[in-house]
């Protein structure tokens, strides 16, 4: 089939080029010239593992183009794809200024029948408008259909080639066939609903992941207090599986494009019909205080903030991505330079994006974690980037002015803390100290 993507960035690039390999001809289009440039040179300009490749392959076969001429791209396509932002309001809407935009220009576009296919995350009745704004825009005849995007940036190829599912809203049941054609190639899991609950759908399964991360980092805080250890609390619960083991790793919360932004959309979008959701207002309200864990436990560890020195692992919100999108470092960083401390940081990939967004002369730009770590009073580890996990514990030991490591992810085994010889806090396990000596671990399955 013949597709147009409109908005290249993690959505529609991704979703570009995997409709390419799928034997599909692509043009992908992009108001932002310098992505276009790079893009038509396979340079990537977001950080997704694999994606240059890929964009190299379909380029050679031909299967994949890049522009920044819409109505070109329009012209060439029956199908169109919305992937444009829908960032939040400062009231926590949604804003759609930009696929509004898209939407009129594509109807402008226009020079025959197309389907128009929103892969953008929108609030429900969104579609409705899209279809009033094309319709503004031309004479011909199309058809909206809600095709909701539930890819993960660092996983992101993989989980558009393998998704568990895959969601059509139609209110054109003659759109079946062709809808199912297109993506039957990546699952046979399709389920084909009406537009305004594919639209719900999305919210819904972000607000429940969402609800998922904060519910479990509560059972950490009180794990914390009560001495039991939310790691093996979560393998256990995991195992029953009406829970499932996926999305309960408890740590300093989430952050990224789109859980921060589309629960309070999802929160908004109750709002609006005079449904107050308040189940949703307090995950979102426990996100928000879980990041400053990592300044209490800094402050209980060493005491004051104030001219001490901090080594801080991972900037990016989760890792294999350069996405500093809503990343608890930003609030974490900033709050301890504004007590006086100094940072030292490292990220394998985001300290650039970091860099354009906080920048301040207290903050150290390192090349190496050990070199976060050398003549610091403590390490705060914020992403679980495999980087970390790899350090040699008993070196950090050596390196650090005082040894003191805060882990936000959990991603240290009691074995290695024990051979560490550090004082290690974490999030809802109890309090290690490889000084002291372990008693080892029960858990574990028989
Ligand atoms: N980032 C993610 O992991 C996921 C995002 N989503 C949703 O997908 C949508 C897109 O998200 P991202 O890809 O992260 O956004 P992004 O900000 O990375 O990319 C959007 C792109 O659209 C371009 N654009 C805006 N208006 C345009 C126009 N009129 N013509 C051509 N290009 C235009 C921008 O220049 C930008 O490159 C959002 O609604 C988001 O909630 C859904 C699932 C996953
Ligand atoms: O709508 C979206 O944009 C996407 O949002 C999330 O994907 P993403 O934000 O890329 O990454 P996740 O792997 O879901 O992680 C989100 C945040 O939750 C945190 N998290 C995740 C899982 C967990 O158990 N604990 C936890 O704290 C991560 O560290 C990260 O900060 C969803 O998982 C995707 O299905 C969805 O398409």
């Amino acid at each position: 089939m013949k597709l147009a993507v409109i908005g290249t960035g993690y959505v529609g690039l991704v979703s570009g080029v995997c409709f390419a390999l799928k034997d599909n001809k692509v043009i992908c289009v992009d108001l932002a010239e310098e992505k276009i440039k790079k893009l038509k040179q396979a340079e990537s300009p977001i950080y997704e593992p694999g994606i240059e490749e890929l964009i190299e392959q379909n380029l050679q076969e031909q299967r994949l183009e890049f522009t920044s001429d819409l109505e070109d791209a329009v012209r060439r396509s029956d199908i169109v794809i919305l992937a444009v932002g829908t960032p939040s309001l400062p009231n926590g809407e949604a804003n759609l200024q930009y696929i509004e935009q898209a939407a009129a220009e594509v109807g402008a576009a226009m020079n025959g029948y197309k389907i128009i296919m929103t892969k953008s995350t929108v609030p429900v009745g969104t579609n409705e408008k899209i279809r009033e704004v094309v319709a503004r825009h031309t004479r011909h005849a199309f058809d909206i259909v809600s095709a909701p995007e539930f890819l993960r940036e660092g996983s992101a190829i993989s989980d558009t080639l393998h998704p568990d599912r895959i969601i059509i809203g139609i209110d054109n049941p003659a759109l079946r066939e062709t809808m199912v054609e297109l993506h039957q190639d990546f699952t046979d899991n399709i389920y084909v609903t009406d537009i305004r609950s594919a639209e719900m759908i999305k919210y819904a399964s972000n607000a429940f992941l969402a609800t998922k991360i904060s519910f479990i980092n509560e059972i950490a805080n009180i794990c914390e207090k009560v001495g039991a250890d939310v790691t093996n609390v979560a393998v256990g619960m995991g195992m029953d599986k009406r829970i499932g083991s996926s999305f309960l790793q408890a740590g300093i919360g989430y952050g990224g494009s789109c859980f921060p932004k589309d629960t309070n959309a999802l929160i908004q979008i109750a709002g609006n019909v005079d449904y107050e959701f308040k189940l949703l207002k307090s995950v979102v309200e426990v996100n928000a205080d879980q990041r400053y864990m990592m300044i209490s436990k800094l402050r209980e560890s060493l005491g004051q903030l104030n001219g001490i020195h901090v080594g801080v692992w991972g900037l990016s919100f989760k890792p294999n991505t350069d996405d500093i999108r809503e990343a608890p470092s930003l609030e974490i960083v900033e709050t301890l330079v504004k007590e006086g401390a100094f940072v030292k940081v490292h990220d394998p990939i985001a300290m650039d994006k970091f860099r354009e967004q906080f920048n301040h002369e207290f903050i150290q730009w390192c090349s190496t974690p050990e070199e976060a770590a050398l003549g610091s009073d403590a390490v705060c580890l914020l992403t679980d980037w495999d980087h970390y996990k790899q350090v040699d514990l008993r070196m950090l030991g050596s390196v650090l002015r005082k040894p003191i490591l805060i882990d936000g992810r959990n991603v240290f085994t009691e074995q290695q803390i024990a051979e560490s010889g550090l004082e290690y806090y974490s999030v809802g396990r109890p309090r290690m100290s490889g000084l002291n000596g372990l008693s080892p671990s029960v858990a574990g399955a028989v």
